[in-house]
């Protein structure tokens, strides 16, 4: 793999619900997705995980706050590029979605989810998610519409699974 680019991946829940957003421009559009972006280089990973999920839904969420429950890996066939994407759930936050240029907000009850509106791979791993599991997924796409393999590792820690990955 010659390239590899870090993403983040922010979801807040509340009692049975979880908010979503429609992606209304560029990658993923008119998918339903959690709130992320490109981690840029003058930033942490929570720094832009915060931001991105202000900048697409106007929420705030404290950094400290933020809950790391999973790693995802995206590849796709004949592509060098792998997508590294850090996954955070979080109950506790401020502020009324707003609708964005980028993304249309709307709680979702986890028994109701668009899946068939989503990447393929939420559906494989939500319910880790929503069982309240830790997890590291690799998803191998052809296009963007088929995965021809994948992998879901249950977690003790995600911190022990970044300490020990080389
Ligand atoms: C392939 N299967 C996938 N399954 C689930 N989620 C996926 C995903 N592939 C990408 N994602 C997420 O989609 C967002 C894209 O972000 P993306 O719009 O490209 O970033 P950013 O806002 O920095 O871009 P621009 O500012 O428009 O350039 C980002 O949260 C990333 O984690």
């Amino acid at each position: 793999m010659s390239l590899t680019k870090l993403f983040t991946l922010v979801f807040l829940r509340k009692e049975d619900q979880i908010l979503l957003g429609l992606k209304k421009r560029g990658f993923g559009m008119n998918k339903w997705n959690g709130f992320g972006g490109k981690v840029e280089p003058h930033e942490t990973i929570i720094e832009a995980a915060v931001r991105e999920l202000s900048e697409e839904s106007r929420m705030t969420v404290k950094p400290s706050d933020l809950i790391n429950i999973a790693h995802l890996e995206f590849t796709f066939h004949e592509e060098p590029v792998m997508m590294d994407v850090r996954v955070f759930s979080q109950k506790t936050f401020e502020g009324t979605p707003k609708e964005t240029e980028e993304m249309a907000p709307k709680w979702f009850n986890i028994k109701d989810l668009p899946f068939s509106k989503m990447w393929p791979d939420d559906e494989i791993w939500f319910p880790y998610m929503l069982e309240g599991k830790k997890f590291v997924g690799k998803f191998h796409y052809k296009g963007f519409d088929t995965i021809l393999h994948h992998t879901i590792e249950e977690q003790e820690s995600m911190e022990a699974f970044y300490a020990n990955r080389k």
